[in-house]
């Protein structure tokens, strides 16, 4: 496969940039194969947010996403934050839609022990890009048998 039909199968992510926004660092992969561009937290120069253990915060990160159709946006924790801080996102993962215009925001949650800084530009969350697809919703009278049925929650068992 050549490089220039890859390419042409890539999905393209507008980004915009807003005023509080503005001077930091787009979202980028930080290595040839991450899945996730990290984001920043958009946070005033001139405001603190320290997250209190047990509280959550709905960071900005100063960035409107225009994602093709077909596609949506996943915001993830960052592991990192995650295992030293016990930071993560509270409603991971966090769905953007395709068609959703306002600022892309990260509802953080402290699970950790210590009050914990969102530092602007600080990258607080990744966004994975996926395939989605919209179902056709059909209404039935009954689902067909399968081996498992109604098993579920641990009826395989765990060895
Ligand atoms: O972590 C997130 C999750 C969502 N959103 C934005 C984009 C998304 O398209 C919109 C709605 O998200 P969701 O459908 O999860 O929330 P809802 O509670 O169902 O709100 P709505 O009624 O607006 O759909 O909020 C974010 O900025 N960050
Ligand atoms: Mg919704």
């Amino acid at each position: 496969m050549s490089t220039i039909s890859n390419s042409d199968s890539v999905p393209r992510l507008g980004i915009v940039r807003l005023q509080h926004g503005q001077g930091l660092d787009l979202p980028s992969y930080e290595t040839t194969g991450s899945a996730g561009l990290d984001l920043r937290a958009a946070v005033p120069e001139d405001r603190q947010i320290v997250l209190l253990p047990g509280r959550r915060a709905l960071i900005p990160t100063g960035l409107i996403f225009e994602l093709p159709a077909g596609y949506e946006a996943q915001i993830r924790p960052r592991s990192g934050l995650a295992f030293k801080h016990g930071i993560t996102c509270l409603n991971t993962p966090g769905t953007i839609d395709s068609d959703y215009r306002g600022e892309i925001k990260v509802l953080l949650v402290n699970l950790g022990n210590d009050d914990f800084r969102v530092e602007r530009g600080m990258r607080i969350a990744q966004a994975v890009i996926a395939p989605v697809a919209q179902a056709i919703i059909e209404e039935r009278e009954s689902v067909g048998d399968t081996a498992r049925g109604a098993g579920g929650f641990g009826s395989t068992g765990t060895a």
